[in-house]
């Protein structure tokens, strides 16, 4: 039983963009209003949630991202998963072409700068960069899921834009795990025609499997 009071025109053909922003606009404001012990709790929990993942348990190569606007925090967790050998990377915004990212290795020292959203990130250096088809699996950033791999992400069609070729070449995905606080459920997410869907979405209280949508 979903207990959000925020949900989508769940039943909408064609969702105008209108919904989709107002309904980012809340979850984000949801968001950022819990405190910081909120915040803590729940990075705690994500760890204890994401260390038991069976798509993570041979995973090597991960993508990951630093919080920003009341994100879930996955920084505990890779803090413990360094230590299991788990290599991490975190996007970059794609010097050359606009919209995409790339994944550049996030280690202790990896020194950090502002990109032009304010988010901190590795430097550009070509050649150090993972493709995203090398990544084992891809922890996404989200504002809203839904439980059928919905995903609403900050606008940008960032992610969207770097995971198209999953579409085309499947056996070549990471495992695409979305990370959210509990409290950004929603009933269903409009799908749009670029949307990638999520494997899973793993949030301060559970582990989400998706499933498919034609067997509703
Ligand atoms: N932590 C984190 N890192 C990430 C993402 C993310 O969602 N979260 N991204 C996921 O794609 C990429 C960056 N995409 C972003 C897209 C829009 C905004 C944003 O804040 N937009 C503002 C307007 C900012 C401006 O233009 O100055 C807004 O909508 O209010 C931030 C990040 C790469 N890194
Ligand atoms: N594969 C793609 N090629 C070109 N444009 C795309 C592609 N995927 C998404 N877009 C564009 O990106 C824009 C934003 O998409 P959307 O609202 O789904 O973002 P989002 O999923 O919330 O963001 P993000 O992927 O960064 O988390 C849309 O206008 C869409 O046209």
């Amino acid at each position: 039983m979903l207990t959000n009071v925020v949900s989508p025109q769940p039943f909408e053909e064609h969702p105008d963009s209108q919904s989709r922003s107002n309904l980012r606009k809340a979850l984000r404001k949801k968001r950022r209003s819990l405190s910081v012990e909120e915040q803590q709790i729940a990075a705690d929990q994500l760890a204890l949630n994401l260390l038991k993942h069976p798509d993570l348990f041979r995973a090597r190569h991960v993508a990951v991202y630093l919080p920003n606007d009341g994100e879930i925090d996955p920084q505990v967790y890779v803090h413990v998963a360094r230590r299991r050998g788990i290599q991490f990377y975190l996007p970059v915004l794609h010097p050359v072409h606009r919209g995409r990212l790339v994944f550049s290795p996030f280690t202790n020292g990896t020194e950090l700068t502002a990109n032009r959203f304010g988010i901190p990130e590795p430097p550009f250096h070509k050649g150090l960069e993972r493709p995203p088809w090398a990544l084992d699996a891809v922890l996404f950033p989200l504002v809203g899921f839904d439980g059928f791999g919905g995903r609403l992400g900050m606008g940008g069609g960032f992610y969207d834009r770097t995971f198209a070729f999953t579409r085309i070449r499947p056996r070549l995905a990471p495992k695409l795990i979305g990370l959210a606080h509990d409290c950004q459920k929603v009933l269903e997410l409009p799908l749009e025609p670029w949307d990638i869907p999520l494997h899973s979405v793993v949030t301060d209280r559970e582990r989400y499997r998706m499933k498919a949508k034609s067997f509703r």
